[in-house]
Formats: structure tokens, C-alpha cells, sequence
């Protein structure tokens, strides 16, 4: 499950197919794979008790007409409608098949008590918050033993941006059909959708090219140094970083780019940085610099910049990143960089590939204008491809589903995050590893893709192993417990 489309795309293809069958076709389709996978998630079918929760759309057609199919194979299946009008067709067939219709009131008992709930409240059609009676059957499913089918997206998550806004449902496994859908792959949609088993209804040739993709570790193709590679074929990353106030970050940038697999980390910054970077990463080749647009020059050749880490944002802050976006490398600017950056963004204008990676309060400043934290995080799709277009620049929006965007590619989906990654100084460790690989070669796209990948990864494995022998095996981490599994991370692909 790699894919996903936009609503109004599903909807495009699903009328062009429907166009060329048969009437119903397409919702039998839906309906026999979501009969599928319940058949196969349920011990035993005969005698098990499925509750369906059904709205008054094609949503709840498919689930009506789902549970006519368990019916037909034993199951004591009820619906609860959450309308004065359901699927009429569905509900015969649900009616024919020896199902039932429960009085709302039993709703609460049934689904505390059902071997199986299929959610098909509302799908793609869904807009805005659940109203209620929607809102409270949807909050059942948070408290059941049952297994709980979401039928094609988990109803209270908005199908094209993940947005949940209000009471959702919390499903263990949520089928889909034809292709995903962007809700389906970020949070705060993602985490509400279990596994996702996507049933192919026949819309391929229909589609066209998908506006999401997740990332898949067999899509990062990260160089492997071979025989012949030296430091520089490796590549050489140049790291801006800090000031006589803020020096962690540069230590930790520098761990992400060593770690990284960078020939040579080569890092310029002022004393108090330089001299502590020097004590923690002897493999660094350190530059004392001053914050002056000439500040280059005494650093010697490197293939890619980062810049921003611990810098300030003072006349200073500036002038070192006006400097290293004036060279024709590749550049990534993250941190203090990007809040240089929101009143320079003359600066952008640039041939070379340029990173940025903000979180969505950054993204907000860069943005400008209109642009709140909030109405970001709620809309992250919409903003981070908006952000790409707009600031000519490949962006990778940090969250608990980090998205990349390029303009006219499909914005990528990081799937490896975990939340203990939501702490200081991790956001310094990615900007080192990407840095590394776009000094290894990779292109602007392929490294933000993968560092996304490793360092969400790297943080998992910190957070298991830190916590090995306990209940849940989590523990909380720190920014360079991320860097100390980065190995790990990279193991994982070799
Ligand atoms: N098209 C096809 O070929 C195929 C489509 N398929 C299936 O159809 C689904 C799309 O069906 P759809 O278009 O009928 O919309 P759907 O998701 O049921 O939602 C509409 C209903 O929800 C309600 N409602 C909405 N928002 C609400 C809220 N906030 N709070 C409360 N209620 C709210 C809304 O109520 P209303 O606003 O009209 O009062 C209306 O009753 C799709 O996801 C897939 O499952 C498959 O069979 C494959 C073939
Ligand atoms: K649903």
C-alpha cells in the first residue's frame, strides 16, 4: 500500500468506471472484499456477532451489503443506523440475508459486546466534524473488546488530509478501495487506521498519478561506499552551526552527519561551538569563522551545506546564511535558518537544490501572511505542497507523519516516525544526516526522504532499546540516543 489520491480523484475514476458497468457493480466489489477480510480476521464466522454502524450514504451501502454476506454465512449480524435513511438497496439485502436493525438505544451494548464492528459511518463523502449521532457511535469503538473494521477510511478522519476533527473512530484494520486515500497515511488520520488492506475494485486504469506516496525502505537508494571511495567521493558536508549562546545543536548536527556517512564533516561556526564540537566529534575538521559574508572562504571544498542549528537569527545569523545560499551547492537550511530565511526569502532564488525543514510553527513564519501554526498542522498535505510551489524549494514538514514535498511530484510520507522523537534537538540530528547524504550525491528529494527515513527509524530503535525488558519495551529518549542508533538505522536497509 504505497499510493494514495485525492478525493476528488477517486471520485473522477470511480464515475468513469462506473460508467462502463453495470449499475452496483462497483459498491459489490467493495462490499465482497470488506466481507473478505472480516471473514479472515474472525475465528469463526458461523455464530460470530458483527455490529454495523451505518450512515446514510454509499459508506453504509458497502457495509450493509458486507453484512449480508456474513449473514449468508452464519453470523448474527445488527445494524445501527445513525440516520432516518440508509442504503435502501443495502439494507434488503442485509434484511433478506436474516440481518437486523437494532433500536439506537441497544447500539451501546451491541458493539461493547460484538465479535466485530464494521464502521461504515462515513467515507470519502464525510465533511467537517461527526455530527451526533454519528459523533457517539463513532466513540463507541474506543471502548470494545471487538475488532473493529473501518470501512474504506475510519469515519470522523477526513479522507483527503488526515484531518481528524472531533469524536473518530479507532479501527484495527480499515479496508479501502480502489486506491488509499491521503487521510489513510497522516496523522493524525494514520493513527487512527490500524492496518490498511486496500481492495482493488478495478479502478487502475482510471487513476491518474498519485498525489501521496508512502515511503518504503526498497525506495531509498542510499550510495554504499565501495572499494575505490575515499572522503571525498563519500562527500564532504560544510555544517553552519551555532554561536557563543546555543552549541548544543551544532554538536548534535554534527553527530547526524558523521553518523551519516559524510567523507569529512567540515564544521565553521564561532569559538565556544567550535571548541565543544571539537571535544565530541574529533572526526570534524573545525573552522573558526566570523559572522561576516567572507566567512566561507576560510573553510575549504565541500559538496553540500547545512546551515541554521543554534545560529541566531541576529544581522550575524543572516549574513552566514545569505553566504551559503550565494554558493551553487546543494544547501539546507533548517532552524534559525528558516526564521533568517522568512525575512529574506530573496535569498531562495537560487539554481542549486535547496532543503528546507521546518516544523509547522517555521513553516508558518516562511509562509507568512496567512499562514497560522495551527491551520498547518491541521492542513499539513495542503501547506507543505503549497510551501514547495511557492518557496521553490524541496520541503520536508517535521511531525509525527513527516511529509516531503517537491513541486509536480507526490508529496512522500514518512511511515517510520514514533513520538518520543517529539523532543529537543532531534530536529539538529536530521538536518546532520541529510546534509550527509546530499553531500554523498543523493538529490535533493532522495535525501530528505531517506534521512526522514533513518532518523524516525533511528529514534524507534532508541526508544525499544532503551526500554528492552520492559512491559511495553518504550522508553523516552534523547537527541543523541538518535544519533547513537543511527548504525542501526542504516543496518536495517544492507
Ligand atoms: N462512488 C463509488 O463508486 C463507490 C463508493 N464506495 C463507497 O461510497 C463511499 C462514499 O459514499 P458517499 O459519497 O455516499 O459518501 P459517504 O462517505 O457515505 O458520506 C455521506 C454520508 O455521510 C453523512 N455525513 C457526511 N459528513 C457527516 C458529518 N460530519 N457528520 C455526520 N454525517 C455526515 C452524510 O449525511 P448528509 O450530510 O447527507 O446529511 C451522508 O449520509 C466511499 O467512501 C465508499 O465507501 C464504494 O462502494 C465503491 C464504489
Ligand atoms: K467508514
Amino acid at each position: 500500500m504505497r499510493y494514495a489520491h485525492e478525493v476528488g480523484k477517486v471520485r473522477a475514476a470511480e464515475q468513469a468506471l462506473m460508467a462502463r458497468l453495470p449499475e452496483g457493480t462497483l459498491m459489490q466489489r467493495a462490499a465482497a472484499g470488506l466481507a473478505a477480510v472480516c471473514c479472515r480476521l474472525l475465528p469463526r464466522v458461523y455464530g460470530a456477532h458483527v455490529v454495523l454502524l451505518v450512515g446514510g450514504g454509499d459508506n453504509g451501502g458497502d457495509a450493509l451489503y458486507a453484512g449480508a454476506r456474513l449473514a449468508r454465512r452464519g453470523a448474527r449480524v445488527e445494524a445501527v443506523l445513525a440516520g432516518s435513511k440508509a442504503h435502501p438497496q443495502g439494507l434488503a439485502a442485509l434484511r433478506e440475508a436474516g440481518g437486523r436493525v437494532l433500536p439506537a438505544d441497544r447500539a451501546e451494548p451491541a458493539v461493547r459486546h460484538a465479535d466485530l464492528v464494521i464502521d461504515g459511518l462515513t467515507g470519502i463523502g464525510g465533511t467537517g466534524a461527526l455530527r451526533e449521532p454519528y459523533a457517539a457511535l463513532a466513540r463507541l469503538t474506543e471502548d470494545t473488546d471487538a475488532i473493529v473494521v473501518a470501512c474504506d477510511v475510519p469515519s470522523g478522519v477526513d479522507a483527503g488530509t488526515g484531518r481528524v476533527d472531533g469524536a473518530a473512530v479507532r479501527a484495527d484494520v480499515t479496508v479501502t478501495f480502489g486506491t488509499c486515500k491521503p487521510g489513510l497515511l497522516i496523522d493524525p488520520g494514520a493513527a487512527r487506521c490500524g492496518t490498511v488492506e486496500l481492495i482493488d475494485i478495478g479502478l487502475g486504469a482510471d487513476l491518474p498519478d498519485p498525489d501521496v506516496v508512502a515511503v518504503w525502505p526498497e525506495d531509498l537508494h542510499i550510495p554504499l561506499p565501495s572499494p575505490e571511495s575515499d572522503k571525498y567521493r563519500r562527500g564532504v558536508v560544510g555544517i553552519v552551526a551555532g554561536s557563543e549562546r546555543y552549541t548544543g545543536a551544532a554538536v548534535l548536527c554534527v553527530g547526524g552527519a558523521v553518523r551519516g556517512g559524510a567523507g569529512m564533516v567540515r564544521f565553521a561556526s564561532v569559538p565556544r561551538p567550535v571548541e565543544l564540537v571539537r571535544q565530541r566529534w574529533p572526526e570534524a575538521v573545525t573552522t573558526i569563522i566570523e559572522r561576516t559574508p567572507a566567512a566561507l572562504e576560510k573553510v575549504g571544498r565541500v559538496q553540500a551545506w547545512v546551515v541554521g542549528p543554534g545560529l541566531g537569527t541576529d544581522r550575524g545569523a543572516e549574513a552566514l546564511v545569505e553566504a551559503v545560499l550565494r554558493t551553487e551547492l546543494p544547501v539546507l537550511v533548517d532552524a534559525d535558518g528558516l526564521t533568517v530565511l522568512a525575512r529574506r526569502r530573496d535569498l531562495l532564488r537560487r539554481q542549486a537544490p535547496t532543503v528546507l525543514t521546518p516544523h509547522a510553527g517555521e513553516l508558518a513564519r516562511l509562509l507568512g501572511r496567512d499562514a497560522r501554526r495551527e491551520e498547518i498542522e491541521a492542513r499539513r498535505l495542503e501547506h507543505v505542497r503549497r510551501a514547495a510551489a511557492e518557496l521553490s524549494a524541496t520541503v520536508l514538514l517535521k511531525g509525527s507523519t513527516t511529509l516531503i514535498a517537491e513541486q509536480d511530484r507526490p508529496v512522500r510520507v514518512n511511515p517510520t516516525g514514533t513520538p518520543w522523537l517529539a523532543t529537543a534537538g532531534t530536529g539538529d540530528v536530521l538536518s546532520g544526516l541529510i546534509g550527509a547524504l546530499l553531500a554523498g550525491g543523493m538529490t535533493a528529494l532522495e535525501a530528505a526522504t531517506a534521512g526522514a527515513y533513518l532518523h524516525g527509524l533511528a529514534g524507534r530503535l532508541a526508544a525499544s532499546a532503551a526500554g528492552s525488558g520492559a512491559r511495553t519495551g518504550q522508553a523516552p529518549i534523547g537527541a543523541h540516543d538518535v544519533v547513537t542508533a543511527l548504525p542501526d538505522a542504516f543496518r536495517t536497509l544492507s
